[in-house]
């Protein structure tokens, strides 16, 4: 059987690496005056510069071969054209198709699925201008003035991220609002500020099963309910994204009303789909089809371009010299722009969702480390909290600069401030500082070793399109991580594991659920003193259980 650490090539870099350790970055600049222009590439809005990595034009080329000699060629077709990769899900992959562009079809099951994806397309472009122009009316006439998401997850962090990110774009009479987490005080502070009669609720879960976005959705429809009057209509306030129309029917919501998508859309990367809705209302449909169109653009690029000139491939192959042979535990992304200050927790969900496993496609474990822990927030911010960390502590981190050209208008100062720091840490990172106090020697506290690398990628401009080409760049390097690594990048069975034991414990509560352990028996008692209603309720529902009455159902987001 074929195993990773033992191929030439993985046995190549990891020599390579014993020989190379102590090489400096900056000498590689000072050896090759070219080393910026050959390290460096753009796609449409977007340029990448990789020269300022511990990679010598030797690893590089037997990274590349890393990747010539994996199934990567092979799996990204199948991706493309919706073979089942999700192997334990049972399900194809097919986020890429929901950007689709041309005219061609995309198989599933021997059917073409673009006919659908341009309804639902259709559906959301006539939504979202009725709810713009003012025209779809709230229970008492009164135009749409406040939208809330409620969602989790990948039902969440995608449109909340982006229409974070296109702020400046936003319909000037819309406010947008997201609820994602099941402590009551998030929903709460929300509906405090609103008005029922011009508030819009989008449950947004594919399931339809998502304990924290239920409960949310409830809580909402109760204070619409008591601020509106029972016979207000539930209809024109509640709309859902889902995969399960008839739990969103169930709820209230008009058939018309549910946005749906599919299977094959996995919960991380459903942004593109009806979970993109807010996304829709918030910059228009056309700006919508935009963000579609960037991240169109990086797929073609992904699929079309040759390794050594392919962004997503070049990013992954990084990365996995970092993990693998240099042993980094974590990727740091710092956007320098505020517009781009959810991007650190999105990218969390993509790549630790996607490749936090340690069992291969096969069912064997690996002998390898797969995806890095992901973290960061924007720069300048991040300069005065974390990054003496990164400057002078013991770890090594691999960093992400991100930022967009353009400025605001009057603002082009602080823009300008806000770069000149961005490419003074990168250049800082590398170069490191000699201390001037000679008697500390080599290791005295002034000094900073320096050494430490990052990636640069600049949007020309934070545009729907660039955002698109951005998210897609991010999602294409996890897969081909995934793919090198041979894991499956889109089941998440862990999160799975807590979601049913969760269920358990709040079905359990008034039991003695002695075949928990003593830490959460202890804890559980200290916890049910403080619900009383809910033990009884629990109990009901275990007796009914017992009776082979409850329905529980087993999803997968
Ligand atoms: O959209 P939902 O079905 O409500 O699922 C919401 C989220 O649930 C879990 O946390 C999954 O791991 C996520 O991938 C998913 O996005």
């Amino acid at each position: 059987m074929f195993q990773l650490t033992r191929s030439v090539t993985w046995q190549a870099l990891e020599r390579l690496h014993q020989t190379t350790r102590d090489e400096r970055i900056r000498d590689y600049f000072r050896a090759d005056p070219q080393r910026f222009e050959k390290m460096s590439l753009r796609v449409g809005g977007l340029f990448l510069d990789y020269s300022k990595h511990q990679v010598s034009d030797q690893v590089l080329a037997k990274l590349l071969e890393l990747a010539d000699h994996s199934a990567l060629v092979q799996r990204r077709a199948q991706m493309f054209s919706g073979d089942i990769i999700n192997v334990t899900e049972d399900r194809p992959v097919l986020h890429t198709a929901l950007r689709h562009l041309g005219d061609t079809p995309v198989f599933v099951d021997g059917q073409d699925v673009m006919p659908e994806i341009q309804r639902t397309r259709e559906q959301i472009k006539r939504f979202s201008e009725e709810v713009r122009s003012g025209e779809w009316k709230g229970y008492n006439g009164k135009r749409i003035k406040d939208v809330v998401n409620i969602g989790i997850g990948g039902s969440d962090l995608g449109p909340n991220m982006a229409c974070r990110a296109l702020l400046k774009y936003r319909h000037p009479e819309l406010s947008f609002h997201f609820v994602s987490n099941v402590d009551g005080t998030h929903i709460q502070k929300v509906l405090s500020r609103l008005d029922p009669a011009t508030t819009l609720f989008i449950v947004s879960t594919k399931t339809f099963s998502t304990q924290e976005t239920l409960l949310n959705a409830k809580s909402a429809r109760r204070w619409f309910l008591d601020n509106a009057g029972e016979d207000a209509d539930v209809g024109a306030h509640f709309i859902a994204a889902s995969t399960n129309r008839r739990a969103a029917m169930a709820f209230g919501i008009r058939e018309e009303n549910v946005f749906e998508f599919w299977a094959w859309v996995g919960g991380r990367y459903s942004m593109w789909s009806s979970i993109g809705l807010p996304i829709a209302l918030s910059i228009g449909f056309e700006g919508f089809m935009e963000l579609l169109e960037g991240a169109h653009e990086m797929d073609r690029h992904f699929i079309e371009a040759p390794f050594a000139e392919n962004m997503p491939v070049l990013m992954a192959l990084i990365g996995i010299w970092y993990i693998n042979f240099v042993g980094a535990e974590t990727q740091a992304v710092v956007p320098y722009d505020q517009a781009l200050h959810q991007l650190p927790s999105f990218l969390q969900q993509l790549d630790m969702e996607s490749n936090g496993k340690s069992v291969d496609i096969f069912g064997h474990p690996v002998n390898y480390k797969t995806g890095p822990i992901v973290w960061g927030q924007t720069g300048s911010n991040g300069q005065h909290a974390f990054f003496q960390l990164l400057h002078q502590g013991t770890r090594y981190v691999p960093i992400d600069f991100i930022a967009s050209l353009k400025p605001e208008p009057g603002f082009e100062d602080h823009h300008f401030a806000l770069l000149t720091n961005m490419l003074a840490q990168a250049n800082a990172f590398m170069e490191g500082s000699q201390g001037d106090n000679q008697e500390h020697g080599q290791h005295d506290p002034y000094s900073c070793p320096g050494n430490r690398p990052s990636s640069t990628l600049l949007l020309d401009e934070l545009t729907p399109k660039n955002l698109g080409a951005l998210i897609a760049l991010y999602e294409h390097k996890v897969f081909v991580q995934g793919v090198i690594w041979n894991i499956n990048s889109f089941d998440q069975w862990g999160v799975q594991l807590g979601k049913r034991i969760a269920g358990e414990i709040s079905e359990r509560i008034d039991t003695n659920a002695s075949d928990f352990d003593a830490s959460t028996q202890g804890l559980l008692q200290l916890v049910r003193d403080h619900f009383p209603q809910h033990a009884t309720s629990a109990n009901d529902k275990a007796k009914a259980k017992t009776k082979g009455k409850s329905g529980k159902q087993e999803t997968s987001p």
